[in-house]
């Protein structure tokens, strides 16, 4: 089921274009990521989605169709600058906006999943970093939405923090809550992320998993190791996953695709070959971002 459309979304500041007819899907369950650089309107999007900015043009349809207080219900939203004035104890800033909900989920539990238990009169002012960004989780998380929107929620995070963070997402979404995550760190997106929308300047360039965007780009491997004892390159060449063997000093480079480690390596092994130093080598999402975009993506 898709619980979010957005088709053709047009959005301008001034005479600044920043969303330039977007269009993506999200299905139930997923979580989606929407990633960019800095400035690719990504922000702009997620609050048109969120019902926080109305489009110039363009359709979003959320959960079917819901607006006003019935779209504010089953969507949280944690929005990149949504600071807490710094005095506000965390019980407290659960409390208030577990009041905004007709049926709030029980913030006490909430406090429990997001790792925050111990810090319950805490001013949020006296949290680090990654334990507001974990306030910020649970509020959006407060009013039991079906789907939430984070929006950049590493930065500024240590890995450590980051870490933590990504696995508090994947038990988000084993509740059933759809999540769309706004990222402009590739390792985020591929970690997280079931599909991806790749935003650069207001336009979606593609939408695809974390690997069928890396495919879409390049598909070779390269598996690199020093062979144990000599052998003829035909050994290797002549496999259907093998596209070329290269020979640097003592090292060999074989290039393919397919599932290239296991030809390779039991090729090597009917040959009496041992592989020494093996190592696999693929693109990844920074080659596909770039392949895409022709640009770097700013972390
Ligand atoms: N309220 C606003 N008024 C005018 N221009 C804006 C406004 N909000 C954003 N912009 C501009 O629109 C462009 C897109 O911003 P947006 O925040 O949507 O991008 P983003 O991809 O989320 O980037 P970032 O990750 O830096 O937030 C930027 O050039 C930004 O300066």
């Amino acid at each position: 089921m898709k619980v979010i459309e957005v088709s053709n979304l047009r959005k301008r500041y001034r005479d600044q274009l920043v969303v330039d007819d977007v269009s993506f899907t999200v299905e139930e369950g997923e979580i989606f990521g929407v990633l960019g650089p800095n400035g690719a309107g990504k922000t702009t999007t997620v609050e048109c989605v969120a019902g926080l900015r109305t489009p110039d043009s363009g359709t979003v349809k959320v959960l079917g169709g819901l607006s006003g207080i019935q779209l504010k219900e089953q969507l949280g939203v944690q929005l990149q600058s949504s600071a807490m004035p710094a005095k506000i104890k965390v019980w407290e800033a659960l409390d208030l906006y577990a009041s905004f909900y007709r049926a709030p989920a029980d913030w006490g539990a909430l406090l429990e999943r997001v790792g925050l238990a111990g810090k319950r009169d805490a001013p949020y002012g006296k949290l680090s970093g990654g334990q507001q960004q974990r306030l910020s989780i649970a509020l959006a998380l407060i009013g039991n939405p079906r789907v939430a929107i984070l929006d950049e929620l590493t930065t500024g995070l240590d890995p450590q923090a980051r870490r933590d963070t990504w696995e508090l997402i994947e038990q988000v979404r084993a509740d059933g809550v759809t999540v769309v995550l706004v990222t402009h760190f590739m390792e985020e997106a591929e970690r997280l992320c079931d599909r991806l929308a790749v935003i650069d300047s207001g336009r979606v360039v593609a939408v695809d998993s974390p690997s069928g965007l890396i495919s879409q780009v390049d598909r070779r491997q390269r598996v690199r190791f020093r062979p144990s004892a000599a052998f003829d390159d035909a050994v290797l060449s002549a496999l259907p996953e093998v596209e070329g063997v290269s020979r640097d000093g003592g090292r060999i480079e074989v290039t393919g695709t397919g599932n290239l480690l296991l030809a390779v390596t039991t090729a090597l092994a009917e040959a009496g070959v041992v592989p020494g130093d093996l190592r696999v080598e693929q693109a990844t999402l920074d080659d596909a971002f770039l392949a895409l975009t022709g640009k770097k993506i700013s972390a």
